[in-house]
């Protein structure tokens, strides 16, 4: 297990991601795959970690956003199937194909390229990916599909193992624009000469409002952590999510203000009475973005505001009363009666809730929780 040397720390209760898997399992229709989609180190959660017990709670293939998160996973030991969600460079199949790790195609002439300089004889698999209206990757006509299954069929090492597409709006109420791309979806299914085995096009909001349309596989993202993907599905949805993700720091200077003294960078924040004021060590270098001024953190089971300037490592709360250094501070979590959830602090950032984990970097140690009990501490910080 890494130490760490500051007392700020993100809690990931792999419980809940444990959880949210069987229970989606349980959902949907009998023999439809979980790939878990742990891009961004999990969506801020701990890439290696959230695999394996995504893995071990049935997922069978995790997704990735580029290469090198997919060769991090091999290298930490998760031997499961690992899909590349993004674009990946023709010069790296080979080494796509040495690691088990299937790529995204969705441009002939990058299959063109690849197969110049792949001449190795292990298999790589693609899943072609169709743009039925996400407007992002993907091919979107007959002729270029039907000459990447030709340029596919006529190496043999290259194995098309899957065909999908994303949805832009699963996550809204109106299912309109859903209801026309997997419409098209279908028909451009038809373009090929025979479907993959894998077939898939649910991400977390279309899984759990249209599973009978997932055909055999869902790629399950935020819902895995335990966050509806919209503020308006979140009623629709089937069942109770648990979120995974918590954050919290500690005191390490109070001090009482007399009026008219101030706080931090701009002086901006003056004390109008007696005011007791606690200082932690977070700021937007980790991800508690300036922003959240005039948010709130929980410290002794209360709401305390955040007074003054985020500061690059440290920023200041008006306190209930004078309370001793090290004292705990709920950034994100529950103390007592009191919770401040992801989409609480997405909403006052005025952004979506898979944005907020994502950005509490690096430099915030996470510590993981498996039946109620500490099972690794990770610390980036000096990894190099
Ligand atoms: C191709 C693809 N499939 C599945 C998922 C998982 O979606 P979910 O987290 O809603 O379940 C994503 C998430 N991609 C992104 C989520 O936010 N921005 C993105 O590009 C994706 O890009």
């Amino acid at each position: 297990m890494d130490e760490f040397h500051r007392d700020t720390w993100v809690e990931i209760d792999l419980d809940a991601i444990y959880d949210n898997v069987v229970n989606l399992r349980r959902f949907l229709p009998e023999g439809t795959q979980i790939m878990a989609v742990v891009k961004a180190n999990a969506y801020g959660h701990g890439d290696v970690q959230v695999a394996a017990t995504a893995l071990e709670a049935g997922a069978s293939r995790l997704a990735v956003a580029f290469l090198d998160e997919a060769l991090a996973l091999r290298k930490k030991g998760i031997d499961a199937p690992i899909l590349v969600l993004g674009a990946s460079r023709p010069e790296d199949v080979a080494l796509a194909a040495e690691h088990r790790i299937a790529l995204t195609v969705f441009r002939s002439d990058w299959l063109e390229k690849a197969s110049s300089l792949y001449n190795g004889s292990t298999p790589i698999h693609f899943h072609l990916k169709m743009d039925t209206g996400m407007g992002r990757l993907g091919v979107k006509d007959e002729e270029e599909t039907k000459r990447i299954a030709a340029l596919i069929d006529r190496h043999p090492p290259f194995v098309l193992e899957g065909v999908y597409t994303h949805f832009a709006t699963a996550d809204e109420v109106n299912t309109d624009y859903f209801s026309y791309q997997y419409a098209r979806f279908l028909h451009m299914l038809d373009w090929l000469p025979s479907r993959p085995p894998l077939v898939h096009c649910a991400n977390s909001a279309a899984a759990l409002r249209f599973s009978d349309r997932a055909f055999n596989m869902v790629r399950f993202g935020i819902s895995m952590y335990g966050l509806a993907p919209s503020p308006d599905i979140k009623p629709l949805l089937p069942y109770e999510l648990k979120e995974a993700f918590s954050l919290h720091s500690r005191l390490v200077h109070i001090k009482k203000l007399r009026p008219g003294e101030k706080v931090s960078y701009g002086a901006t924040y003056t004390a109008q009475t007696e005011e007791w004021i606690g200082t932690i060590p977070i700021g937007y270098a980790d991800g508690w973005l300036r922003r959240l001024q005039h948010f709130h953190v929980l410290v002794g089971g209360q709401r305390a505001p955040i007074v003054g300037r985020i500061c690059m490592d440290q920023c200041m709360i008006r306190l209930p009363g004078p309370l001793p250094v090290g004292t705990k501070v709920t950034l994100i979590g529950r103390q007592g009666d009191e919770v401040i959830s992801i989409d609480d602090v997405a909403r006052h950032l005025d952004t979506i809730n898979y944005e907020v984990p994502c950005t509490i970097s690096y430099r915030v140690p996470r510590i993981f929780f498996r039946n109620k009990r500490i099972m690794e501490v990770r610390n980036a910080v000096g990894r190099g």
